[in-house]
C-alpha cells in the first residue's frame, strides 16, 4: 500500500471526503506537530504506529495549530488543503474560551456553596424525579394550538437551581452548517481542558455514589459535559428518531473520535447495540439517556416533540443535580436545521427548548437572518424565562441569553437525501451487526445456531474495550472507530408478547378542521396500542420496521404478564417518557404460526422490555 505525505501549514486544515467504498487512513508523524480532528488531538508515538481509519462516507477535517507531517494511506475522492483560515482557529476557538470562563466560574460557585446547599438542591430533584402526574405544558404554544392541560409542575423548573450551573449552549443553524461538528469540537475541547472540575467537598460522596469504570483515583484534568442531541434526522447518535443525552467523562484522557459518520459522537454505549453495565468507551462510560420520538423531524407531530423535550430536560436536570461535574461543565445542546416553517411558526420549537432546558448561550451558525430574529425573540430573556426567578434556593442572579453569530467553515459537506438514507440504513445495520470492515461476511444467527456460538456477549464487550484503545494500522482490516462485529439474533416470538404503541392518530385533521374550541391535544400524544393478533393492518405496519424497547413504567407486569398489568397502569405520558433500552427489527411476520421474527443485537434470552414504541424507522437489511 502506498502511503503518502502531506505537511499542513501551521493553522492549516486537511479536508476530505470519502465516497462510497473509499477508506482512508492518517497518521500523525511523531514529532511533527499537534494534529486534531474536530477537537480530538490524533496522538503518535514513535513506539507504536497509531493509525486513524476512517470510511462509510466520511467527510471530515484535520486541524493543525502548529503544522504537521501526516501520513496518509488509501484514496479519497475528495481531499484539498484549505485556502482560508478555519473558524476552529478563531471564532470556535474564542467561543471554547468563553465557555471554559463559565465553567470555571460555575465551579468556583460550588465549591463556595456550602455542602447543605448542594444536599438541598440535590435532595429535591430526587424527590421530583419520578412524577406521576404528567407534567405541564404551556396551555397554549406559540402558534395558538392548544397543547396538553394537565396539573402539577414542569418537572426541569422543579429541579433547577441555578447554582454552579455550566454553560447550557444550543446550536442552531440550517441543514449542513456544521452544527453536530461544532458541539463536537467543543466537546472535545472541554474533555481535554487543563481544569479540575473537583468540587473538594462533595467529591468522596461523588465517588461513592457516581463510580464510573476505569476512573483512576487522583483529580482529573478535563471537564465532564452533557451532550444532548435534538436532531432525530440520519445521523443522530443512538438511532435517528431519537433524542438522547450523553453524559461524557474525561477519564483517562479521551476523546470522541469520528471514524464513521454512524458514529457522529463517537462510539458511545448506546450506538453498539450493547446494552450492558459495562464500559465500552471511556469517554461514554455513563449509560445515556436515550427516549424515542418515532420520526425524523420534530415538525410532524411538534405538540409530541415538544413533550419528549419536557422529559428530556427532567432527566437532564436530574442528572445535574446528582453530578457535580456534569453540572458545572455544562450541556451542550445539537439541534435540527430549521427553515422556514419554522420561522413560520415564530421558532416555536426552538423556544420550547431553550425555555425547558434552561439554554443560556444560542450560538447560530451561518445564518445571519436567523440571528438577528433570535436575537429579538430572546431578547433580555434569561435562562428558564420567568419561572427561573421563581427558583427558591438560587443565591445568584441570571445574565440575558446570550445569542452569539459563528461562521460556517468552508469544509461543511451538504448531505442530500439520498446519503442521508445511506447513513440512517449503516446506522440500524451497525446497531444491530456491530462494526465489521466486511459487512457481506455478517449476518444475523437464528436461534438454533445461537447455542454452539462461542462468543459470549462479556467477551465481545472485552473486545470493544481492546479494539477501542488501539485503531490498528493503515486498512489493516480493523473495524472503523474499533466496533467489533456483534452477534445478532433472529428469534421468534409470539404476536401478543409485546404490547407495541404508536403515538397519534395515523392522519390527523388540520386544526381549522376542528370544531371551534376543540384542540388536537389528545389525539397527537396519546399512545394507539396496535393489535397484532387480529389486525392485518397493524400487522404491516410493524414489517420493517425498528422498534423501541421503553423502560415499562411501574416496573412492568412481571414474568408471563403483559407490561401494562400494573396497579395502577401506566399512563401514556409515562411511556412516551420512558428511557429506551433498547431497539428490535421486525424481520418478518408468520401468520400461520402467530409469531414475529425478530432481529436483536444480542443473544439475549429475554427482552429487557415488553413494552414497544413504534415510529417510522423502517428499514431491509440488504
Ligand atoms: N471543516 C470540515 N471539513 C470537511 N468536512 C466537514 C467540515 N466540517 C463539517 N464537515 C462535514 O460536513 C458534514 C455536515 O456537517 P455537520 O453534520 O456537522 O452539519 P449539521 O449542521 O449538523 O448537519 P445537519 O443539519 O444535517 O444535522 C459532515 O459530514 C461533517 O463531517
Amino acid at each position: 500500500m502506498t502511503i503518502r505525505r502531506v505537511t499542513l501549514p501551521p493553522r492549516g486544515e486537511y479536508r476530505f471526503e470519502l465516497e462510497n467504498e473509499e477508506k482512508l487512513s492518517i497518521r500523525l508523524v511523531p514529532s511533527t506537530g499537534d494534529a486534531e480532528i474536530f477537537g480530538s488531538s490524533l496522538i503518535s508515538s514513535t513506539s507504536s504506529d497509531r493509525w486513524y481509519n476512517f470510511g462509510e462516507e466520511a467527510k471530515a477535517a484535520i486541524c493543525s495549530w502548529s503544522g504537521c507531517e501526516l501520513e496518509l494511506a488509501g484514496s479519497a475522492s475528495v481531499e484539498y488543503l484549505a485556502d482560508s483560515l478555519s473558524p476552529t482557529f478563531g471564532a470556535y476557538t474564542n467561543l471554547h474560551l468563553y465557555l471554559e470562563q463559565e465553567r470555571l466560574k460555575a465551579r468556583n460557585e460550588l465549591r463556595s456553596a456550602s455542602r447543605e446547599t448542594l444536599e438541598d438542591i440535590k435532595d429535591r430533584a430526587l424527590r421530583a424525579a419520578n412524577p406521576t402526574v404528567p407534567l405541564e405544558v404551556d396551555s397554549k404554544d406559540d402558534t395558538g394550538v392548544a397543547e396538553l392541560l394537565t396539573g402539577g409542575e414542569k418537572s426541569g423548573q422543579a429541579i433547577y437551581e441555578n447554582i454552579g450551573q455550566g454553560p447550557r449552549v444550543l446550536v442552531v443553524g440550517p441543514e449542513s452548517a456544521g452544527k453536530t461538528s461544532l458541539a463536537n469540537l467543543l466537546a472535545n475541547y472541554a474533555l481535554k481542558s487543563p481544569a479540575v472540575c473537583e468540587i473538594p467537598h462533595m467529591k468522596a460522596q461523588e465517588d461513592n455514589e457516581n463510580k464510573r469504570d476505569g476512573e483512576a483515583e487522583s483529580a482529573l484534568t478535563g471537564w465532564w459535559p452533557v451532550i444532548a442531541n435534538l436532531d432525530p434526522s440520519a445521523g443522530a447518535p443512538t438511532l435517528p428518531c431519537t433524542f438522547s443525552l450523553l453524559p461524557l467523562s474525561p477519564s483517562p484522557s479521551v476523546s470522541l473520535t469520528t471514524a464513521s459518520p454512524a458514529y457522529p459522537f463517537g462510539l458511545t454505549l448506546p450506538t453498539t447495540g450493547l446494552f450492558t453495565t459495562t464500559s465500552l468507551n471511556p469517554v461514554s462510560s455513563i449509560p445515556a439517556q436515550t427516549l424515542w420520538l418515532g420520526k425524523e423531524d420534530v415538525r410532524t407531530n411538534e405538540v409530541h416533540s415538544k413533550r419528549v423535550v419536557d422529559w428530556l430536560g427532567a432527566a437532564l436536570e436530574r442528572r445535574l443535580a446528582r453530578d457535580y461535574r456534569a453540572r458545572c461543565s455544562g450541556v451542550i445542546v445539537d439541534s435540527m436545521g430549521v427553515n422556514s416553517k419554522d420561522a413560520r411558526k415564530g421558532y416555536s420549537f426552538l423556544k420550547h427548548v431553550v425555555r425547558t432546558l434552561y439554554i443560556d448561550t444560542i450560538i447560530v451558525l451561518g445564518h445571519e437572518k436567523l440571528h438577528i430574529e433570535l436575537t429579538r425573540l430572546f431578547a433580555s430573556a434569561t435562562p428558564g424565562g420567568e419561572a427561573s426567578a421563581a427558583s427558591s434556593a438560587s443565591s445568584s442572579t441570571h445574565k440575558p441569553i446570550q445569542v452569539i453569530k459563528l461562521p460556517k467553515s468552508g469544509g461543511v459537506v451538504e448531505l442530500d437525501e439520498t446519503y442521508k438514507a445511506r447513513l440512517r440504513s449503516l446506522q440500524i445495520r451497525n446497531y444491530f451487526y456491530g462494526g465489521s470492515v466486511d459487512k457481506k461476511s455478517t449476518s444475523a444467527k437464528t436461534g438454533a445456531d445461537h447455542v454452539a456460538s462461542s462468543l459470549a456477549p462479556a467477551v465481545v464487550d472485552d473486545r470493544m474495550q481492546e479494539a477501542t484503545n488501539n485503531e490498528g494500522g493503515p486498512t489493516d482490516g480493523t473495524p472503523l472507530g474499533g466496533l467489533p462485529p456483534l452477534n445478532p439474533l433472529t428469534t421468534s416470538i409470539p404476536f401478543d408478547l409485546l404490547e407495541i404503541y404508536r403515538v397519534g392518530q395515523e392522519s390527523m385533521a388540520p386544526t381549522s378542521a376542528l370544531p371551534i374550541g376543540m384542540g388536537r391535544t389528545v389525539t397527537e400524544t396519546q399512545l394507539l396500542k396496535l393489535d397484532i393478533v387480529n389486525s392485518l393492518a397493524d400487522q404491516n405496519s410493524i414489517l420493517h420496521n425498528v422498534l423501541a424497547l421503553v423502560e415499562p413504567p411501574h416496573g412492568g407486569g412481571g414474568p408471563g404478564q403483559p407490561d401494562s398489568q400494573t396497579v395502577p397502569p401506566p399512563e401514556d405520558d409515562a411511556i412516551i417518557g420512558a428511557n429506551v433500552l433498547g431497539f428490535l427489527h421486525v424481520v418478518g411476520i408468520d401468520t400461520q404460526r402467530k409469531k414475529l421474527n425478530i432481529l436483536s443485537p444480542n443473544p439475549t434470552k429475554r427482552l429487557p422490555s415488553k413494552t414497544a414504541l413504534l415510529g417510522t424507522l423502517d428499514w431491509q437489511d440488504a
